[in-house]
C-alpha cells in the first residue's frame, strides 16, 4: 500500500459487491483519513449502505479488500472490527434505562459494572443527555433516542463510527439541530465518522470530505466547496445544487465557443480539445438588460427571460439561452421591485467571471 493508504483509517481496495446479477458496488477504491468526517452521498440504490456494511463487516465483498488502520480485516466478523454502526432505527432496549442501554456493550465486554456506568455517564455527557440517564427510552423524544444510540456506539471508543442515515427518521427541524450536534461530537471525540446520506445539504453541512456515489462507484470525492465549485461530471454538478450546463467546443487555449457562437473564457479547459460541457452556478451569474456593456474580462451569453419568480430576498430567473439551453439565475432582490429590463420576454445578457466556469465532460 502507498503511504497515504497505510495512514488511512479506512481503506477499500478494489471492493465489489454483487447480489446475483446485480452489481451494488463496483470496484471501489477509497481512503478515509483518520479523524475525518466522511460523507457518502448519492441517490437511493447507488451502493452507499452496502459499502458501509462492508466496512462494518455485515456484508462480505465479492472482490477486493477492506483495511482498518492498515490491517486487512476483510475476513473479520463485525465484532472483531474496531468500528461501531449507528442505524436509522435506534434499536434501544425498551426495558433498560438510558444509562444501562449505553453501558450494555461494555458489560458484555467484561468491563466491570462501576466502570461501565462511569463510561456510560461520560458518553451521555458527550451527547448532552446526562440528565436523562435514569429514564427509559420511551420517555425520550426521537432526537434524544438517536443521541442515546450515538452514545452507545461511542462508549467503547471505537476507531471509527459508521452512520447509516442516522437522522433519516427525524423531522426537518430536529435533523438540522442534530447535524450541528453530530459535527460537534465528532470534533470533540476526534474519531473517524463515515456518514451515509442522500441529502446533499446534510453532507455539505457536516463532512470534511464528501464522496458522491453513482451506480456503485465514486464519481468524485472532495470538500463541499470542491464539489460545488468544480464538479467534474454532470451527475455531481446536478446532485449538488442547481447547475447550468452548456454545450461548447474548445476553440483555443482556455477558450470555448457555444452553439450560438459566443466565445467564452474557461480556464479549466486548458489542454482540452473537442466537445465539452461547461457549467456555471446560478448565483454566479449576473443578468444585464440587452445592450448594456459587459464588464471587461467577463463571459457573456445572450438569452431571453422565460420566468421571473420572486422569492423574497432573491429572484429566480429562467433564461432561454440563444444556444437553446434553459439556464437558472439567482439574483439579489435589492429594491423589492422587478427590474424593468429583466422582465419576462426581455432579451438579456448573462455575465459571469471566467473562473466560475467549470467543465464536466472533456472531449
Ligand atoms: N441483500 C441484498 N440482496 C439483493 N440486492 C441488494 C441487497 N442489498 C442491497 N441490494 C441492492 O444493491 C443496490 C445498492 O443498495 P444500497 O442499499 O447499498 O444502496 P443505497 O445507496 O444505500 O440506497 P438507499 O439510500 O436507498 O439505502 C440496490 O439496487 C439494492 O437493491
Amino acid at each position: 500500500m502507498a503511504a497515504t493508504e497505510a495512514e488511512a483509517d479506512i481503506h477499500l481496495d478494489g471492493v465489489s459487491k454483487r447480489f446475483g446479477d446485480m452489481t451494488a458496488v463496483d470496484d471501489l477504491t477509497m481512503s478515509i483519513p483518520r479523524g475525518s468526517f466522511y460523507a457518502m452521498l448519492g441517490p437511493s440504490g447507488c451502493g452507499k449502505t452496502t459499502t458501509l456494511r462492508m466496512i462494518g463487516g455485515f456484508e462480505d465483498p465479492t472482490a477486493g479488500k477492506v483495511y482498518l488502520g492498515g490491517s486487512d480485516v476483510t475476513q473479520h466478523p463485525p465484532y472483531r472490527r474496531d468500528v461501531n454502526t449507528v442505524f436509522q432505527s435506534y434499536a434501544l432496549f425498551p426495558h433498560l434505562s438510558v444509562e444501562k442501554n449505553v453501558a450494555f456493550g461494555l458489560e458484555r465486554k467484561k468491563v466491570g459494572k462501576a466502570e461501565a456506568l462511569k463510561r456510560a455517564g461520560e458518553a451521555l455527557e458527550l451527547v448532552q443527555l446526562s440528565h436523562v440517564g435514569k429514564r427509559k427510552p420511551a420517555q425520550l423524544s426521537g432526537g434524544q433516542q438517536q443521541r442515546v444510540a450515538l452514545a452507545r456506539a461511542l462508549v467503547n471508543r471505537p476507531r471509527a463510527l459508521l452512520l447509516d442515515e442516522p437522522l433519516g427518521a427525524l423531522d426537518l427541524r430536529l435533523r438540522k439541530q442534530l447535524q450541528i450536534e453530530l459535527k460537534r461530537i465528532q470534533q470533540d471525540v476526534g474519531i473517524t465518522f463515515v456518514h451515509v446520506t442522500h441529502d446533499q445539504e446534510e453532507a455539505m453541512s457536516m463532512a470534511d470530505t464528501i464522496a458522491v456515489m453513482n451506480k456503485g462507484q465514486i464519481e468524485q470525492a472532495g470538500s463541499a466547496t470542491d464539489l460545488y465549485e468544480r464538479p467534474r461530471t454532470a451527475f455531481v454538478a446536478n446532485f449538488l445544487g442547481i447547475s447550468n450546463l452548456i454545450e461548447a467546443k474548445v476553440t483555443g487555449d482556455q477558450r470555448v465557443t457555444t452553439h450560438d457562437g459566443a466565445q467564452l473564457h474557461a480556464p479549466e479547459c486548458a489542454g482540452l480539445t473537442g466537445d465539452v460541457r461547461i457549467g456555471v452556478r446560478p448565483e454566479k451569474i449576473t443578468l444585464l438588460p440587452d445592450g448594456e456593456p459587459v464588464p471587461d474580462g467577463y463571459n457573456a451569453l445572450r438569452g431571453k427571460v422565460v420566468v421571473a419568480a420572486f422569492l423574497g430576498v432573491s429572484i429566480q430567473y429562467v433564461i432561454q439561452a440563444a444556444g437553446g439551453e434553459e439556464l437558472n439565475v439567482f439574483a439579489q432582490n435589492t429594491d423589492g421591485s422587478e427590474p424593468e429590463g429583466l422582465a419576462v420576454g426581455r432579451e438579456v445578457q448573462l455575465v459571469w467571471r471566467p473562473e466560475h466556469t467549470f467543465v464536466v465532460e472533456r472531449g
